[in-house]
């Protein structure tokens, strides 16, 4: 479990800190030019769906934050703790709260809109 978490290249590699992207480690590159950080590997058999899930990411959650409150029931940090797998799961359940920040017609043009637009929205 070396990749990614090697202390002589990353400070407090099991912290989850994404502010090491635009402070010490802003310029560190994800499509593979910098092999510390290959999450979507690196050369020929690198992902070729890079940019799909990169833009289609930013654009969920973009939404999601627009959109919705989330909280905690008790108001606490989430426990962020990793299980096994093949791809990195939460070791416990998540519980939160969803809470509309919209007026609820909103949500229906913003649906009407996404699909007539697409994801120029
Ligand atoms: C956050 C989302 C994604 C991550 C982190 C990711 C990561 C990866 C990684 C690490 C590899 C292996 C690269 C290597 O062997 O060096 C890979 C390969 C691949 N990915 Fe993704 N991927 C994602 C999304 C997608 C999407 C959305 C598609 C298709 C629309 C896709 C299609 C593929 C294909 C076809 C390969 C095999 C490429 C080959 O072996 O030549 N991936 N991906």
């Amino acid at each position: 479990m070396k990749l990614h978490r090697d202390p002589k290249i990353w400070s407090n590699p099991d912290t989850f800190d994404p502010e090491r992207f635009l402070t010490n480690q802003g310029g560190v590159d994800f499509r593979g030019h910098n092999y510390e950080f290959i999450q979507f590997g690196s050369g020929r058999r690198s992902c070729p769906g890079i940019t799909y899930a990169t833009q289609v990411t930013h654009l969920a959650i973009a939404h999601l934050l627009q959109g919705f409150d989330f909280s905690t029931p008790s108001d606490e940090p989430l426990d962020i703790k990793e299980g096994l797998g093949v791809t990195m799961r939460k070791a416990d359940p998540m519980e939160v709260f969803i809470t509309p920040r919209l007026p609820s017609v909103l949500y229906n043009f913003l649906l009407v809109m996404y699909v007539l637009c697409g994801s120029s929205l």
